[in-house]
């Protein structure tokens, strides 16, 4: 079978939606504004990821939801605005989006982001920074690329921004980064080491773990669901929620919204890559999601790790 299309919306103020669709159910939204995955839902109709109860969703605002692109600056570790200008510019549709290969039995769209001329004021290379999404039963891949066509070598840091949605966030454990080294975002970037068996959350947590393993499951036990995160080129993990008080200082995040989100993302952050010219980076995200991950009535961590196939 060959690749499934994507559909074209105008959404109310004409900015385009493009809605993505496979066989057995699965949907997925991506705005051109941020190249941005706003909505993944299953075959239930059930929304996989969150989106803020205050989201701003128009230009020039980054959109507090879904799966935001941070580049070429993740946070504040450089000049630039926070999480870079990816997430806040107009991406186009790629219609060359050549050498990837096409992928069976896939809904799949490419995007691209260039350098304009306003950007080349603040970060003076030019880039093409492509996404491919493509969606499966059950699995959203997200394949960025960043190819330099500037004449001289520039660096990047890099996320995925994973906004996930959980029942109550004192339910939710993150498996899979336990023992390894972090940032803490919160102390001034000291370095720490893991000690907890997993990450269970009482509070504001903003950590960069380091060179973590290819995945990473985040366990919802009251709703019975599990994300697996499976990453390749991106081998930082940042773990972030504002917790009540920082909750309340975004605009743009609901008073509560803390309690029923998770952001766990994709990143390169402790090396940032350096292109040369006319060289590309590419890397890889896939989220699985997985319905049950009860096991003989609790969840079994080493079962979510070792992946489910077609549960739901
Ligand atoms: O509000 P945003 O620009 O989306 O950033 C949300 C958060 O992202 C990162 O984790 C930063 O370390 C935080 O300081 C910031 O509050």
């Amino acid at each position: 079978m060959s690749d499934v299309p994507f559909n074209l919306i105008k959404d109310g103020d004409g900015s385009p939606r493009l809605i993505l669709s496979e066989p057995t159910g699965f949907t997925a939204e991506v705005l051109l504004h941020g190249g941005q995955v706003v909505s993944w839902k299953n075959k239930r109709r059930q929304e996989l990821l969150f989106m803020s109860s205050k989201a701003v969703w128009s230009a020039p605002k980054a959109i507090r939801g879904g799966i935001p692109i941070c580049f070429p600056q993740f946070s504040n570790l450089g000049t630039l605005e926070q999480h870079g200008f990816a997430r806040n510019r107009l991406w186009s549709i790629d219609s060359s989006p050549s050498p990837l290969p096409a992928v069976n039995n896939q809904s799949t769209v490419d995007l691209i982001l260039k350098s304009t001329e306003e950007d080349l004021k603040s970060w003076p290379h030019r880039f093409e920074l492509r996404i491919r999404i493509s969606l499966s039963a059950d699995r959203l891949t997200l394949i960025p690329r960043v190819r330099n066509t500037d004449s001289k070598a520039f660096s990047f840091t890099f996320a995925l921004r994973n906004y996930l949605p959980v029942s109550d966030i004192s339910e939710v454990r993150v498996e899979g980064v336990e023992t390894l080294d972090y940032f803490d975002n919160l102390l001034q970037r000291e370095r720490y080491t893991e000690q907890a068996d997993a990450i269970t959350f009482d509070g504001e947590i903003d950590r960069a773990y380091l060179s973590t393993p290819a995945k990473i499951a985040v366990i919802d036990h009251e709703r019975k669901r599990t994300y697996e995160l499976r990453k390749e080129g991106m081998p930082d993990a940042v773990v972030w929620n504002p917790w009540d008080k920082k909750a309340k200082a975004l605009p743009d995040l609901g008073d509560e919204d803390y309690k029923t989100m998770l952001c766990v993302d994709s990143a390169v952050i402790e090396t940032p890559i350096v292109l040369k010219p006319c060289e590309e980076w590419k890397s890889r995200q896939e989220l699985i999601f997985v319905s049950s991950s009860y096991h003989s009535g609790r969840l079994d961590p080493q079962q979510v790790l070792r992946g489910y196939a077609g549960k739901n």
